[in-house]
């Protein structure tokens, strides 16, 4: 991942959020450790009380008194410290939702999604248990440890020291193999995010692969991740599985020398057997928390390499919200309704203008010195070639990228003084891949306005061209869709989108594409609800249907990146070679489609579906295919358009 480090304090911030319950449960567990430190001490006492013939019955009760303690204790801690740990977990899940959903895009794209899915879902749970379990592990075992040595010491130093001898290189051992268990747990979380991403760039195109019948080949490749995932794992395994015995074995010696000098040393009377007990029961007490430290270690380790992952994600840069105080009115935007809320009479500033812009991915340029202007009203087209940069220039007008140089300006403010809020609210887009999303229809539509009126929302079914579907279907508008709006054809999930963005009331309408999947009798309908609200807002269209670029009431020529020319329909078929070109080739397709579809005894194509006699006589009328451009001086230029 190549996202900017997150500010340093995130791990932090979200753990100080939880320090009460935090701190209240490693309190209770200090409390817990008393408990089980003094445990020995008694034991002691009642072994001296025994040998004198005194009482024992109030120690007997004490330690049981104690026993029920430390067990109501630990489990006390245990629930505040896991109840942290998941409001951990959902405070870092709401965290990187938002940094990945308000993600600068040119960065956010260059992540793949299953990775980013596998840091939020999976990265996540296992820094939970990094901050919380095995921390407080670390430390309440931590404390056992040194209050038990303690003690020890306060018994016998000489078998402290043998005891420690023991352990010492043990834990030395245990410390390296807990280094290298955090580097092999980092690989396999990044082996882990490379299987889900692959897994999701597969389900994500399995019509595709189903029709290359690619599955055997996929499945190969998937195999090959989760081998790798698998290898890494396994060297987790293996450290982990070290780390206990090799700990073990330490303390094994540790008991066995214990005994064996204690043991001769009560004999000759130089260590009391009271004391000899105690130090035993300390020892013995010892051993499960030392190996809990160890084995907590590691599993701190292994969820500190999801920490580094979480901690990168929460780094992604973010679409910056200049929030300059140039923004809009509320209450400023254009209406479809009556068309009263556009915000100044036709004359005011154009609805969009590209200020000598240029723009590139990374270092390969696409736009260079593009300057056209949009009116308030009416439709533009935007055509060229594939490839040519004409989403391109829809994207820098939603600022889902920023130009290198130059400006674009909405309604007369530069776009790079607004927030997303304030652009995106004002332009409606339709994207040339129809993006639905699972829910009901009716979900889709008001997705841009949840607060829509029922009227707005018919109207711009209407409008949409999308009535009829809705009518024909059982539960009309709360028909329920799959992923990736599955439940409608593709022209059906492309009115959606229309309808989805009319209902959003915008100045400014971007259609990628928007009629590409229609038939005739639908695009037809679409054209003249386009006419319609071009009169109230500005339409900007991407369409390669002649039909909708012949009505346009300027067409701007877009040619590897660079304003090519801009005029209407005549003007351009007279003086531009590759818009005649375009448009003679398009012809050609449309009278294709159209003798396709009369062989399918469809009914004999409307006004619609063909472009009007004019521009048929126009087009037919126009040089061949491959003709070179004429002279650009007869052009009018886009400079001299605006
Ligand atoms: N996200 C991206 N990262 C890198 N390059 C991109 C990206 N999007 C588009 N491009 C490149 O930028 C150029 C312009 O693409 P764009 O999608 O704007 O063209 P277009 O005119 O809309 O094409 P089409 O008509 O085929 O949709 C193309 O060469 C494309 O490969």
């Amino acid at each position: 991942m190549t996202a900017a480090p997150a500010p340093r304090g995130l791990i932090r911030e979200l753990t100080r959020a939880q320090r009460r319950l935090l701190l209240g449960g490693v309190l209770l567990g200090m409390a817990g450790v008393v408990s089980t430190l003094v445990q020995p001490q008694i034991v002691s006492r009642l072994i001296a009380a025994a040998g004198q013939h005194r009482p024992v019955a109030g120690l007997i009760t004490l330690l049981a008194v104690l026993f029920l303690a430390d067990a109501a204790l630990s489990s006390t801690q245990g629930y505040l410290i896991g109840r942290a740990g998941e409001n951990i977990v959902r405070d870092a899940r709401v965290l990187l939702a938002g940094k990945v959903l308000r993600a600068d895009l040119a960065h956010l794209n260059a992540q793949r999604q299953g990775d980013v899915h596998t840091r939020l879902v999976g990265d996540t749970a296992l820094m939970k248990i990094a901050l919380t379990q095995s921390l407080a592990q670390i430390i309440l075992n931590g404390l056992v440890v040194v209050g038990g040595t303690l003690m020890m010491a306060l018994i016998d130093v000489w078998l402290l020291l043998l005891t420690v001898g023991c352990l010492g290189v043990a834990s030395a051992a245990s410390v390296w193999l807990a280094r290298g268990l955090r580097k092999a747990a980092l690989a396999n979380r990044e082996d882990t995010g490379e299987f889900g991403a692959d897994l999701q760039r597969v389900l994500a195109a399995l019509p595709t692969v189903k029709a290359a019948s690619a599955e055997g080949r996929e499945e190969s490749r998937l195999a090959g991740l989760a081998d790798q995932a698998r290898r890494s794992g396994n060297r987790v395994t293996v450290l982990n599985a070290l780390l206990s015995p090799v700990l073990n074995v330490g303390l094994q010696a540790s008991l066995a020398a214990v005994m064996g000098v204690g043991m001769a040393r009560v004999a000759t009377g130089s260590l009391g057997v009271a004391d000899f007990t105690a130090f035993t029961m300390y020892l013995f007490y010892l051993v499960s928390p030392l190996v809990l430290v160890f084995i907590s270690i590691g599993v701190y380790q292994q969820g500190r390499a999801a920490v580094q992952r979480v901690d990168e994600l929460a780094g992604l840069p973010q679409e910056d919200d200049p929030a300059s105080g140039e923004g809009y009115a509320p209450g400023d935007r254009s209406s479809l309704g009556d068309g009263s809320g556009i915000p100044a009479p036709d004359g005011g500033h154009p609805a969009v203008e590209f200020r000598d812009v240029g723009f590139g991915y990374g270092d390969r340029p696409v736009l260079e010195g593009v300057s056209f202007t949009i009116p308030r009203r009416g439709l533009t087209a935007l055509v060229g070639v594939s490839g040519a940069g004409k989403t391109t220039v829809f994207q820098l007008i939603e600022r889902f990228y920023r130009p290198g140089h130059g400006a674009v300006v909405l309604d007369g403010k530069d776009i790079a003084h607004l927030s997303p809020a304030e652009i995106r609210g004002r332009v409606g887009y339709v994207q040339q891949d129809s993006a639905a999303m699972r829910g009901t229809l009716r979900e889709n539509i008001v997705y841009a306005a949840p607060d829509a009126a029922e009227a707005d929302i018919a109207e711009a079914v209407e409008l949409a061209g999308l009535a009829d579907v809705v009518a024909a279907l059982p539960d009309g508008l709360d028909t329920r869709l799959g992923d990736q709006g599955i439940g409608l054809s593709g022209g059906q999930r492309q009115r959606l989108c229309v309808a989805r963005a009319l209902l959003q009331k915008p100045a400014v309408i971007l259609l990628d594409e928007a009629t590409a999947h229609l038939d005739s009798d639908a695009e037809a309908a679409l054209r003249d609800s386009l006419r319609r609200i071009a009169r109230r807002c500005a339409v900007v269209a991407i369409a390669h249907r002649i039909s909708t670029v012949v009505e346009a009431d300027r067409i701007v020529v877009l040619d590897a990146g660079r304003v090519r020319a801009v005029g209407t329909h005549q003007q351009l078929l007279q003086n531009d070679g590759l818009y005649r070109r375009l448009a003679t080739a398009q012809f050609a397709d449309n009278a294709l489609a159209g003798s396709a579809a009369g062989s399918a005894a469809r009914p004999a194509a409307g006004p619609s579906t063909a472009p009007s006699a004019g521009s048929a006589a126009g087009l037919s009328a126009g040089p061949p295919a491959g003709e070179p451009s004429p002279a650009p001086s007869a052009l009018p230029t886009a400079g001299a358009a605006r």
